[in-house]
């Protein structure tokens, strides 16, 4: 099978705070992610604010510096040690969407230009064959090139706008879009268009979406998998379905509980870290442990190994090791 993306000991350290009163956030905590398929898949990325789920897409977009380890998409290395893609191969290999469009295009630039500048850069394509290539991205998310030629980004409305970024997106025809909350800031009556889009462009494609998201509905509706986040660590990751109707790791239970609704999401807000929360980054053991009602005398000086559930699941927890080899 296909290795669609790999992370292997993916780390991101922050360091905040004076020389005398150092903060050290662990962002990313030796991540290690394999989804392989031969299909294109729908990766949800979900978990509470402060997770590191953005940051895990700015590494693989290479806007972030990881400490240390490696991200793969299709066997290239994308981040990390022996990552140095040339910057049209990495474009033809990993594309994003962003949560506020209006900030992907310069508002003294025509959305055209950036559309054309795509198609002949990164696909390298003759402008005959570029304006093909435009039209045909734009007919997919339902626009057509004549409505967008020569406007600016002030010209559309915010649902219009982050379908034209999905239209770029797709242009260079990319193993896989990297899409961080690309639906928070749309109308509520327009987020379901724009996700059907996505499980519609999957099959058209053949693109692989990492789709970051607090909205539960959306994840469950459109996902093939599921990872879930917590302090920087992969807690659990498996078949979308699984997770969200029978999740092992107590964090996931205590995720899908807090939100009885699945139409509900869960807060976003800015970070505003407690002591104890900050601590939690750097705890030997299991992070989750000082809000586990499973937690043990283990989980305090051990990191929980990945234990494989009986259907197919990874789930990194110390109480299922009890009852589960680990591999
Ligand atoms: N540039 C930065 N400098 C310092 N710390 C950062 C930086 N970016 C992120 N962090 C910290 O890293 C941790 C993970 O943040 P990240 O934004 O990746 O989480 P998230 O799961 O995406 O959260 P949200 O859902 O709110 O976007 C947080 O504690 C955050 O404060």
């Amino acid at each position: 099978m296909k290795t669609i993306l790999r992370t292997q000991n993916l780390r991101k350290v922050y360091k905040l705070g004076s020389l005398l009163h150092r903060i050290q956030i662990d962002a990313l905590d030796s991540v290690n992610l394999s989804v392989q398929s031969d299909e294109p898949v729908i990766i949800s990325l979900v978990g509470e604010s402060g997770s590191g789920k953005t940051t895990l897409a700015k590494v693989i977009l290479r806007l972030v510096e990881p400490t240390s380890g490696t991200a793969m998409v299709h066997d290239l290395p994308v981040a990390g040690e022996g990552a140095n893609p040339d910057k049209e191969v990495f474009f033809r290999t990993v594309q994003p969407i962003f949560q506020n469009p209006f900030e992907a295009f310069s508002s003294h630039r025509t959305v055209d230009a950036y559309l054309e500048s795509t198609a002949l850069r990164v696909n390298r394509l003759d402008r005959r064959q570029a304006i093909h290539a435009i039209e045909e991205a734009l007919a997919s998310v339902g626009l057509h090139y004549g409505d967008v030629r020569g406007k600016y980004p002030n010209q559309f409305s915010g649902g219009e706008l982050q379908r034209v970024s999905i239209a770029r997106a797709l242009i260079p025809r990319p193993a896989i879009i990297i899409a961080d909350e690309p639906v928070s800031m749309v109308d509520a009556s327009l987020r379901m268009n724009i996700i059907n889009l996505f499980l519609q462009l999957k099959q058209e494609y053949r693109t692989s979406f990492l789709y970051i998201t607090h909205d539960l509905a959306t994840a469950y509706y459109i996902s093939d998998y599921i990872a879930v986040m917590y302090r920087g660590n992969i807690v659990e990751f498996g078949d979308a379905r699984s997770i969200l109707t029978a999740p092992q790791h107590p964090y996931t239970q205590l995720l899908l509980a807090s939100i009885p609704d699945k139409s509900r999401k869960w807060r976003r807000e800015p970070m505003r870290l407690s002591d104890i929360e900050t601590k939690e980054y750097r705890f030997t053991g299991c992070k989750f442990r000082n809000r586990c009602p499973l937690a043990m005398d283990i989980c305090a000086t051990q990191r929980p190994p990945a234990v494989h559930t009986p259907d197919g699941r990874e789930v990194y927890c110390h109480a299922l090791t009890e009852v589960t080899p680990v591999r």
